[in-house]
Formats: C-alpha cells, structure tokens, sequence
C-alpha cells in the first residue's frame, strides 16, 4: 500500500502530495487525515496523508517508507481535506499551511536537534558528563555550555552524531488517580498484609467498600483519613494501583448561571424564523443580519443554536478575538452549558487542544471562537454564525491569506446549512452583496429593550482650543463626567489609538525613535519604561540623548491611556477608573478581572482602547465619551472612513442599553468629515450610500477586486529589480488589467527588508489566479533562493 503525503516542507518548490510505503504494521490503522512522519530528503519531517492506493509511479528503490503514525483518528476529517484543497487554490497558499492552520498548535510539529551517541563509542569524560545515562540530549545544552567545538570534533570522530527529531508541541495531560482493585483482590491483599500494620489493614477495609472505583490520591487520603506513605505501601501490596488518567484542562475557573431564552420581540422572531426555515430546509443561504447596537443579535444567534442542536446538528458561533470577553462566552455557557467548547487566543497551548478534542470527539456541539474556530472538526454542522461580520481580523494576515466569512461559506454550502453574518455596521462588501440578493438581509431597526439609540454630540476640538481650553477633555464632556459621577452612573472612555500607546521623540529637532529593522516608529511602554517595535519584536531601552542632534530633551509623547488617566485623576479626585489597554490586559484573566470589577461597579470610569468598543452590555453605562475620533481617519487606508464609521457607531452602542437613557460626546477636530458626522446620526445606509460612490470614483472594492503583490529583498536596488519584473509580468499576461505600481510599500522596509508592492484592480478576470499560480511557481523556483520574499494576497485589508 502507498500513501499520498503534504510533508512539512512549506519552502520547497513544488507543492504536491508524495508518495511513501505504508508498512505492513500500520496497513490496517491508516486513513487520511492522520499524521505521520516521514524522512525528506536527509531529515525526518512531519506530514498528512491525504491519500491511499494500491499502485505507485515511483520507482521501488526510490520509495521511503513512513517511519511513524501519529494518529489512530484523523485529525483532519474529509471535507477540511478537501476544504485545504480550496484554500491552497483559492489564497494562493502551500496545502501544507492550510492543513496547519485547521489545527491546534499543540498537534503541529516542533523540530529538535539533537546530538546522539553512536551505538559503542567512548566519549571523553567531560563530553560524556552532559549525557548523564541517556544517549540524545539537546544541542542547545551544548550551546549554552559553550563547548560546540569539542562536540564538533566527537562529530568528525563519529562518536557522536547531529539529527533531528519531531516533538509534538502540545501534549495530553494526564493525571495520576488511584484504581481500587475487586473485592476478591483487596481480600487477598489482607491475608497478606502483616497484621501489626493497622494503618493498612485499615485503608484496605476502606477500599473493601469502594472496589472497582477511581479516586485522586487525595481524595482517598481524605475519606480514608490515612496517609500516602500508608497508601504507597498497600499499593505495592496489590489490591490499590496507581493508574495515569487523560485529564481535560478546564480553561474556565468559575461556573456559569443558567439562563434562558428572552421573549423575542417581533423584529427577532421574523429573522430568527427566517433562519430557522434555512436550517429545516437545509438551505445554504448566507443572511445578513443588521441589528442596530443593542437590538437583540445575540439572543438570536443563542436561539438559532439552540435550534440547530434540537435537530442533532452543531453550531460554529465566531466572535472577533478582541470582543471574545468573558461576558460573551458567559452567555453561551449560561445557555448551554457544557455542550460549549471556547477558543481564543487567551488560552494555553494545552487548553486549546483539550477545547478542540472535546469537539473532535463529539462531546461539544458547539464552538464559541475566534477566526481560526471556522476550522472546527465538526462533522454534521447545522449553523455557523459571524458576529461583527465586518471585523477585520476575520481575515488572518498571514498565509493562508483567508478570511473566515469565506471559509463560512464553503462550509455551509459542503453541509447545506445557513451562515448567519451579523452586525450593526455591515461590511460594505457584504451590504451590496445583500442589496443585490446574493445574501438575505434581515434587519432589526429597534433596541431589544426598547430603549431609544443614545443621543450623539460631536463637539469641535479646534473651538475648544480657540476657546483656551488646552485639555484632552471638552468642557461639555467634564460636566457631562460630573454629572454621571453625582448621579453613580458609569461611563466608557474610548482612546481611538489602535492600541498603541505612545513614542518617543526630541522635542528639539522632531526626530522619532525608530526600529532598527522596520521603517517604523517604537512603541514606548512605560510598564516596563523601553521601546517596542509592534512589526519585529525589537525591544531597546528608553535614550537619554536624541540619536540626531544629541539633544537631551527627549521624551515620549502623544495621549496614551495612562496619560488620560492621570488627568482624568487630576480633574476628577474622586472618580475611580479601570484602565483596559495593551499594557493592563498582558496577564492571562486579566480582561476577566477589569470587566468583571466594572460589572460590580467597583469603578465609575472604564478607559480603554479599541478593546472596549464591543460587544460590552452593562445595565448602567450611561455615558460614553470618544477622546479622539479622527485617528483612524488618518490611516492611509482605503477603508478608513468605514473603519471610523463603525468604530463610533460601536462605541455609541455601549450607552444606555437597558432602562437608562444614553448619552455620547464625541471629540474631533474634523467634526465635518462624512464617517464623523453620519455616525452622530447613527445612519448605515445613509453612510452606505455616501462612501459607495467614493469607492466608485477611486476604483475600490466593493466596486473592484483588488489584489496585493509584495515584493521584499535585504536589497534596495533587489527589491526594485524584482517589483518591476513582477509588474512586467503581471502586464504582459494579463493585458485588459489595472495594474498600479510597482511603489514602495506604506511600511518601505520592514525586519531589515525592503517593501515593494504591485496592486491589481479587476472585476472580472478568469485568468487572474492561473497567473498568480505561474507567478509563484517562478518565484519559488528560481527568486526564492535569491533572497526574494513575494507575497500575494488576494482581498488586502490595508494597502
Ligand atoms: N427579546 C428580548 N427581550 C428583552 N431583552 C432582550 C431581548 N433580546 C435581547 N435582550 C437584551 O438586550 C440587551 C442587548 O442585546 P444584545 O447584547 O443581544 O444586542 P446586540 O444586538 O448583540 O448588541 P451589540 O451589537 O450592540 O453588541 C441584552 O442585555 C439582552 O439581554
Ligand atoms: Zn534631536
Ligand atoms: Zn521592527
């Protein structure tokens, strides 16, 4: 028998299954969709059979075998085989990458070096003592012992040899428990057991009356009020064993209260039933649910599940990580129960894979998750939802190059079941698809509660300054602030910054410290008082001198988060604020903390970035306020304008949700631009309408498809070469195309590298992806090994 295998190899030049020999002992076991290791070339590599046959094109000697199986189950079901298959045509990505990224971490491979002992030679004492009794032991035990080159010689003297070998990255844990054996065997363990160990003879009396259970060691100890020495010695006497149990982390420290279904109002019951018809009929059908902030979505999405699970199907329920706050998986847990399994980025290696088995083996029917939750190994899916469908970081950013709503949508075509995609500001994309009848459009125009929006001012930021007033805060905001904390109400604080706190720069000559290896200002933290570069990781100390003119007036600069803290403190004593950003949110369970203390009002003020315009519904927020509005128009970024949009209107909906009124003060200093002024009307489609015809006259999605080209080199003139070889191509094949460039790319170097990018605009184009598949195939055969780095990406979230 032969396999067919997607090694991990994801830089060779081709991209195609090989062939390997299936021993005689795994014949009977393997499947596609397992794991197994197979040699490549010299070394051992990690790969997935995704095919079985009886014959094979390659010569006998020129066959391998595979070495080890790794599963006795696919982890890869059929359909995610044949989902890879569209992935890797689709975003133009290695089918090995795709297979990856379906995944937990802790199942794909980690490669070690290892220096090994060759069978019967004597090593040198010292060379020896590293070794202990074993014979591999880790490189970079050497390394750190600084004696490479005495393992150097040991090599050339064949004592001792390199190889690699594969680790899994995560493993199952497992828990020592205590097995009591059969009446008849604790029975014999007594006649045995010497009649002056009372302590014994008592434990075993114990056990007589649990035999056949398992217990954790401590708790025999407790129940039996005995010791573990005592245990110990009754287990080497038979009758109790010690047996190692596969034990399921469980991520969620605390229990979650029941809940159950609100009576719909009759907005939610017309889209709940039109999704429900979908899943009865078992319709492919995408909707489009636009609710405005408040309106009741999730209710819809709990009600839905509920009813896909009543029909033995499973429900795929995907939240943006940065909205995946406990108060949302809360909900679902509240409904239901263990049935739910939750992936987010917070959890350990080990907790993610424990959540993944749980729905591997079918034990969960529901996933509540970020972007790569699409990839559920779900068997007989009935629903799969997106909340906040317009978030970008549905689109992961790295190969595979895929966006989640995509993979949605093949999905629930593989198992004809509906995909609910829901927001309060859609998409553009997706709200024409909905007005031209590719998707259904459901709309919920009122609040669930029935609570009117909150009323929206925009306050003019350059009249407060003609007006002297120099502080981040408005007047009206301040007494707007005063009033809430006379009255104890709460109120959110929203710091348009993307995250990112603030920089350093002289303030003599304007000079910004920059990464070494990115075009890019540094981050500075002050937790921790250094720069970060947000791109490569570089970290370095805070200067004392400005690099360019030596001045020592250097200081960081722009409003952070801390720095609206501490004026928020100056003008407001009495006020108690929580602080959710980058900084106070690094420790596993911190958001949890912060949230959960403003959920018992242990605070006034919730002042945050991007991390707290979502997905929040707390009863007695009635106040929010946006520091800075424009940030995010300023982004050299097509979509800016939406990204504004929907950020205020998100933000906006965190007010009054439940039976207090709410009010929201937005700071600018471009109070006219149309994305600021439509979100104080909280009007989409007038807003929909306004930037469509911007997108028109720019040439734009959703009006053009547009695909990103970079090209990156160590070399300036390289990275120039290649970008214009790129647009000759590109050109030349595909003549009835607008090609732009090739220009430096926003970020013109990034890690020490050199950006170019060509874009391509089209509507229609059948020969665009052959073309791009030539394209790389050229590059991987022949630029590849010159230092050249290309990417594509087909749907750009920045350009
Ligand atoms: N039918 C209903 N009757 C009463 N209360 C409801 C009903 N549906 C939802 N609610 C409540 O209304 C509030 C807002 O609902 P929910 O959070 O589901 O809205 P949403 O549309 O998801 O909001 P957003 O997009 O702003 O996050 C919640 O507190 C929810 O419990
Ligand atoms: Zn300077
Ligand atoms: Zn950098």
């Amino acid at each position: 028998m032969y396999a067919q295998v997607i090694v991990d190899v994801p830089t060779y030049h081709v991209d195609r299954p090989f062939d390997y020999r299936v021993p005689a002992k795994f014949a009977s076991i393997i499947e596609p969709g397992m794991r197994v290791h197979v040699p490549f070339g010299r070394r051992p590599v990690l790969g997935f059979v995704v095919g079985l046959s009886s014959t094979t094109e390659v010569p006998q000697k020129k066959l391998k075998p595979i070495t080890a199986l790794l599963d006795l189950e696919p982890v890869i079901t059929s359909e995610l085989l044949a989902l890879a298959k569209w992935l890797k045509h689709e975003t133009i990505c290695f089918e090995i990458d795709a297979l990856q990224v379906m995944l937990p971490s802790a199942l794909r491979a980690k490669y070690e070096k290892i220096i090994e002992i060759v069978p019967g030679a004597i090593l040198d004492e010292r060379l020896q003592s590293y070794f202990d009794d074993k014979t591999q032991v880790k490189i970079e035990v050497f390394e750190q012992a600084h004696v490479l080159a005495e393992v150097k010689k040991a090599i050339q003297q064949q004592q001792v040899r390199l190889k690699t070998v594969i680790k899994q990255r995560g493993t199952v844990k497992e828990q020592r428990y205590v097995q009591i054996g059969t009446h008849t065997e604790i029975e014999q363990a007594l006649q045995q057991v010497n009649k002056r160990a009372k302590k014994q003879i008592q434990l075993l009396h114990w056990a007589k009356q649990h035999a056949e259970q398992v217990y954790l060691p401590q708790k025999v100890l407790d129940d039996s009020a005995t010791s573990l020495s005592v245990l110990q010695a009754v287990v080497a006497l038979g009758g109790l064993q010690f047996v190692q149990k596969e034990v399921l982390r469980d991520p969620h420290q605390n229990s979650v209260e029941q809940t159950s279904n609100h009576t719909l109002t009759s907005e939610q019951q017309m889209a709940t039933d039109a999704i429900h018809d979908a899943l009865k009929q078992k319709k492919a059908t995408t909707f489009l649910l636009q609710g405005v902030t408040g309106s009741g979505k999730t209710e819809i999405y709990l009600q839905t599940i509920e009813q896909a699970l009543q029909q033995g199907k499973q429900a795929i329920m995907l939240v943006p990580e940065i909205s995946l706050t406990p108060q949302m998986t809360e909900r679902f847990r509240g409904r239901f129960g263990n049935q739910v399994a939750v992936m987010h980025s917070g959890l350990s290696v080990g907790e993610k894979f424990d959540e993944w088995r749980k729905i591997q083996r079918g034990e969960v029917q529901v996933v509540v998750g970020a972007r790569s939750a699409v990839f559920a190994p779900f068997t007989n899916l009935g629903l799969i939802i997106l909340d906040e469908e317009h978030e970008s970081t549905y689109k992961q950013e790295d190969t595979p190059r895929y966006h989640a709503r995509d993979v949605a949508i093949w999905r629930s075509e593989y198992y004809q079941c509906p995909v609910v995609l829901g927001s309060a500001t859609p998409a553009l994309e997706s709200y024409a698809r909905a007005t031209k009848g590719v998707y259904t459009l459901l709309q919920l125009t009122k609040r669930a509660t029935n609570q009117a929006l909150p009323v929206v001012d925009v306050v003019d930021m350059r009249e407060e300054l003609r007006q002297g007033n120099h502080s981040m805060f408005s007047t009206i905001l301040i007494e707007a602030i005063r009033e809430r904390l006379t009255k104890k109400e709460q109120m959110v604080l929203f710091l348009n910054r993307r995250g990112y706190s603030s920089f350093v720069m002289c303030r003599d000559c304007g000079t910004v410290v920059q990464c070494v290896n990115c075009d890019i200002s540094l981050t500075y933290h002050r937790s921790q008082e250094h720069l970060r570069c947000h791109y490569c990781g570089h970290e370095q100390a805070v200067p004392t001198q400005c690099p360019a003119c030596e001045s020592d007036r250097i200081r960081y600069f722009g409003t952070g988060t801390q720095k609206v803290e501490e004026e928020l403190y100056r003008l407001f004593p009495e006020a108690r604020v929580l602080r959710m950003d980058v900084d106070t949110t690094r420790k596993k369970g911190a958001h949890e903390k912060i949230l959960s203390a403003f959920g018992r009002q242990e605070a006034d003020i919730l002042l945050g970035t991007q991390m707290i315009a979502k997905g929040l519904d707390f009863p007695n927020i009635t106040l929010v306020g946006v520091l800075s509005a424009d940030t995010t128009l300023h982004l050299a970024d097509f979509r800016a304008s939406e990204k504004t949009f929907q950020l205020l209107t998100q933000v906006s909906g965190r007010a009054g949700r439940h039976d207090k009124e709410g009010q929201v003060i937005i700071q600018s200093y471009t109070p006219e631009h149309y994305a600021i002024d439509l979100a104080k009307q909280q009007h989409y489609e007038t807003f929909y309408t306004q930037e469509m015809q911007m997108r028109r006259l720019a040439g734009y999605p959703p009006y053009f498809y547009i695909a990103l080209i970079q090209i990156a080199h160590e070399e300036v003139w390289q990275a120039q070469d290649y970008a214009n070889h790129v647009a000759d191509y590109l050109r030349h094949q595909l003549p009835h195309v607008r090609i732009i460039g090739p220009a430096a790319a926003q970020i013109s170097r990034l890690q020490n590298r050199y950006r170019y990018q060509c874009l391509i605009k089209y509507k229609i184009e059948p020969n665009l992806i052959p073309v791009l598949h030539q394209l790389i195939a050229l590059y991987r055969a022949e630029w590849q090994k010159k230092g050249v780095h290309l990417t594509v990406d087909l749907d750009p979230s920045m350009i």
